[in-house]
């Protein structure tokens, strides 16, 4: 099969038939390939709203949209093989088009689409070898703590959670035994921030053989780029802003070393964790509007966590001046994403918040269209034992909020419901604050 698609048509075709379809050989031979090699990285760059849509096909009929390719194994054009595809536990057009497409709007060389997020990091994981050091954060997704808890548990590497908004605290464990720095930032669900360009220029001085990987789940490739500050592996949950209607899971992982782009294929390969081709096309189809939907809902999240700080909550934003490492984010990222926390001083009255919410619904995952509230710590991050979140200073009444796209006006209007049927505020001749137990410290 032509790679180019530039071969003659084959002779024996009729002329009528060949007029009505020039470009395609009746008799199956030398049909261009279908759609590969989709959106070269090599040509102009527009900018990523115009990149994030546009997208090229040599699909035989120039179809709009790619196909799905649901086929399970393609045939080959002699007993050798030689097909660009055999199976698509090992590749899929569908899953390559995706693949070129998030390489090009992550800055990277090369992307790898599997099954979820924890199965773009069981990926990574893969390349640890017993005796291996991690060095990771002390707020993280709960889904990742519960993987490295269980290497370092039943897979001989030795994991060291610490404050990595420290970079000093980092710098202690760093040694030449560390082969992976694994970073999360903003973290999930407090929403600190993490130097990336720092650590990954200690880790790479401590040992040049460490993979600095970062989870830019909370960030999006629209937000920040980690490769481009020194990061050897980007990897995201796609089940969130990627594709932001929460039809789907998937995991994307970016490289530049296209070394270690083929270590991380091995395991795609061998263990069959690649993206589906359904999946593929509906993961394609939602990157197209990451600009819009994150616009409209970072813009909506800015308003929500002002409104909440200007009420006597402790707002945990990047978009606030008061975030501690305000300068530090905005330093690295483009944004500030849609996802924000705030305590209220008791469990029950985050219990009473959550619950009164409408419009809000009670929901783990962020980055859809539409707005959730939760409470991480019996949801999204229960599987961290209590005595591990005592231990991290995790605040047991702490509220996420992931912002959508609907209107901002009527965001507040029920959230402000919610607070005061809980009785989080207090009503006062000016309006209502937060009581007490829950103001800024
Ligand atoms: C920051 C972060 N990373 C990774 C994941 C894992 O993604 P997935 O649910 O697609 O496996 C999640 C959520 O699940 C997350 O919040
Ligand atoms: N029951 C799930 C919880 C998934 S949490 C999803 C998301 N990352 C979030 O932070 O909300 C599990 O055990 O993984």
């Amino acid at each position: 099969m032509s790679a180019s698609g530039s071969e003659a048509p084959n002779a024996g075709a009729s002329s009528s038939s060949k007029k009505q379809f020039p470009n395609i050989d009746l008799e199956g031979h030398n049909l261009p390939p279908s759609p590969a090699p989709s959106s070269p990285h090599a040509g102009r760059r527009y900018n990523i709203a115009t990149e994030l849509v546009f997208t090229e096909s040599n699909d035989q009929y120039n179809a709009s949209s790619v196909p799905i390719y649901q086929s399970a194994t393609f045939k080959q054009t002699s007993g050798g093989g030689g097909g660009e595809y055999d199976y698509t536990r090992s590749g899929n057009p569908t899953r390559t088009h995706l693949e070129r497409h998030l390489a090009k709007i992550m800055s990277a060389q090369r992307a790898l689409v599997v099954s979820s997020g924890m199965a773009a990091l069981d990926v990574i994981t893969r390349l640890l070898r017993p005796g291996d050091e991690v060095v990771t954060g002390d707020d993280l997704y709960g889904g990742t703590n519960r993987l490295l808890k269980y290497l370092s548990t039943n897979g001989g590497i030795i994991v060291h959670h610490v404050d990595t908004t420290d970079v000093s605290k980092v710098t202690e464990v760093l040694s030449s035994k560390t082969t992976m720095v694994l970073i999360e930032t903003p973290t999930n669900p407090l929403i600190k921030i993490v130097d990336i360009g720092t650590i990954a220029a200690a880790a790479h001085e401590a040992n040049p053989a460490c993979l600095v990987s970062v989870d830019n789940t909370m960030m999006s490739p629209l937000l920040l780029n980690p490769l481009d500050l020194g990061a050897d592996i980007v990897y995201e949950s796609g089940t969130k802003y990627l594709s932001g209607h929460h039809d789907l899971m998937a995991g994307v992982l970016a490289v530049n070393d296209l070394a270690v782009g083929e270590r991380l294929y091995f395991p795609i390969n061998a263990s069959g964790c690649g993206l589906s081709p359904f999946d593929s096309w509906l993961l394609l189809r939602g990157v197209k509007t990451l600009k819009v939907r994150m616009d409209q809902q970072q813009s909506n999240a800015q308003r929500i966590a002002e409104f909440l700080e200007s009420h006597g909550f402790k707002v945990r934003y990047p978009g606030l001046r008061s975030h501690p490492q305000y300068e530090l984010h905005n330093s690295m990222a483009r944004g500030a994403g849609a996802v924000l926390s705030f305590e209220t001083g008791d469990v029950n009255v985050s219990e009473r918040i959550v619950e009164s919410a409408k419009i809000w619904a009670i929901s783990v995952s962020f980055g859809c269209v539409n707005s959730l509230i939760s409470m991480p710590c019996r949801m999204s991050h229960a599987s961290i034992d209590a005595k591990t979140r005592a231990e991290r200073q995790f605040p047991e009444d702490l509220i996420r909020l992931c912002v959508g796209i609907e209107d901002a006006d009527d965001l507040i209007e029920d959230l402000q419901r919610a607070l005061v049927q809980s009785g989080a505020v207090k009503v006062t001749l000016d309006g209502f604050e937060a009581n007490s137990t829950a103001t800024t410290a």
